[in-house]
């Protein structure tokens, strides 16, 4: 492809991202980013794998900060259409010359029409601000401070709570591209056995700092297509993602409920520490996730797990009131916690979306609740960080529940056989981008007293 008909593809992504992602009208069915990208670039073959990427990457780069490409926008009164995005995209954050932008586009067959005279108006006007500002970077004085943290308005009270002070190291943490984990599947291997496989197929890994079943890779690298992959030696699964499964505590023979479990990320690491012995149900509301989870527990070896998808009027909960030794909860949420992994995220979630998943949480919570047995263990998690998503949420379960109790962190932790001090905010477990280098994950243990 010549460099303006990837330009030319990089608008038409972007287009699609808006229209099905970002824009207004694309609530309250908006599609993650990336499903939008793998069906565009589908539906257009011809576009080789090094063209794929180059466009692949000039669009990220504009979603990643999109807030900020929005703002200088506004500043010189444009709105944010695809050609003006991409044109800002080359002019803030590739750094080309005003006359190189306006040749990138120059029409034709394969490339996009040159820009018209109000677009070329706006794009001068963008560039003699960018210049009087100091002509590099992104960041201006005038910023507001969402844009400047790269963070839309709504989640700013709940972070300022969280971090107070560290709230910008964290945001700037949240920029930065996520490692790669992997979790060591003890069904089949050990850390150190699977690290040696990794490293004779050229994958070195380091062992994670908390999880004893961890190991990092320090850049996203294609480690599905190892042999240590697809002989179920090793899942994809970040370091904080595997401290909720091994605080859940799933030992041999346990009755445990994974309910929320989408494609099976923890009911993996559950069956592995329960030794494929005693019976965990994976259960979720969405058919396309727990079906996802098939052959990943194939993969792995499991053979203890069953799958339940609710259905409305389901009466699964209400015939196995009391009956779980362990029940996690990894609640749908927000995803704050990932955003470094996933940009687009913060542009397609907003206040209406954390109010409805608060309500949501408080739902399953309850019906969680049920399920244990006395003397059993909940497991509360959620991938966001937002007070009201998390602590609050438990709070408010344990004043509704005064037959469950808060289990220290530390002791749970214990009891769960972690090793060290875990990261912790009081007697909750929270990782964060910056301090711990995983992504945000909060969990509580409430033990349900006997
Ligand atoms: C954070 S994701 C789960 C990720 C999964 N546990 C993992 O480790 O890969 C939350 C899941 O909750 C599911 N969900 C949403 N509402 C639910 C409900 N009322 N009951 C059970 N699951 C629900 C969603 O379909 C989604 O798969």
């Amino acid at each position: 492809m010549t460099p303006a008909a990837r330009l030319a593809a990089a608008i038409d992504l972007l287009a699609a991202l808006e229209a099905q992602c970002f824009a207004a009208s694309a609530a309250p069915r908006r599609r993650p980013a990336d499903a939008v990208a793998t069906e565009f670039f589908r539906a257009r073959r011809y576009i080789g794998g090094g063209d794929r990427r180059e466009i692949g990457e000039r669009v990220w780069g504009v979603v990643r900060q999109r807030l900020r490409l929005d703002w200088w926008l506004a500043r010189v009164g444009a709105r944010p259409s695809p050609r003006l995005l991409a044109a800002a995209g080359l002019l803030l954050l590739e750094g080309l010359a005003l006359p190189e932008v306006l040749r990138a586009f120059p029409g034709g067959q394969y490339a996009a029409e040159p820009l018209n005279p109000p677009e070329e108006r706006l794009l001068r006007a963008l560039a003699a601000a960018h210049a009087e500002a100091g002509g590099s970077g992104l960041l201006h004085p005038a910023m507001p401070e969402t844009v400047r943290l790269n963070l839309p308005d709504w989640v700013l009270p709940g972070l300022r709570a969280r971090f107070g002070d560290r709230l910008e190291e964290e945001a700037a943490a949240m920029e930065q591209p996520a490692p790669l984990d992997l979790r060591a599947n003890l069904l089949k291997t050990t850390r150190e056995a699977a690290a040696a496989a990794l490293a004779a197929e050229g994958f070195e890994t380091l062992p994670t700092r908390w999880s004893p079943w961890g190991l990092r890779l320090p850049a996203r690298r294609p480690v599905t297509a190892t042999t240590a992959f697809t002989e179920g030696l090793i899942e994809v699964q970040d370091e904080g993602s595997q401290l909720i499964a091994l605080l859940a505590d799933a030992r041999p023979g346990l009755r445990v409920a994974d309910l929320c479990a989408g494609a099976g990320g923890k009911t993996l690491a559950l069956a592995a520490s329960m030794r494929n012995k005693g019976r965990i149900t994976a259960c979720d509301v969405s058919a396309v996730r727990l079906e996802g989870a098939v052959r990943r527990l194939r993969r792995a070896g499991v053979d203890n797990a069953e799958r339940h998808l609710f259905a409305a009027g389901d009466r699964w909960a209400k015939r196995r009131a009391g009956q779980f030794d362990r029940v996690l909860v990894d609640a749908p949420c927000t995803g704050t916690g990932t955003w470094r992994r996933n940009p687009d995220a913060r542009l397609r979630t907003g206040s209406a979306d954390l109010r409805e998943l608060v309500a949501k949480q408080h739902e399953i919570l309850d019906s969680a609740g049920e399920l244990v047995r006395p003397g059993g263990k909940l497991v509360y998690a959620t991938c966001s960080l937002l007070p009201e998503e998390d602590e609050e949420q438990v709070n408010a379960f344990l004043g509704r529940r005064p037959d469950f109790a808060l289990l220290p962190l530390a002791e749970a932790w214990r009891a769960a056989g972690g090793e060290g001090a875990p990261p912790a905010e009081g007697d909750h477990l929270l990782t964060s981008p910056a301090r711990h280098g995983t992504d945000g994950f909060f969990a509580a243990v409430l033990q349900r007293k006997a």
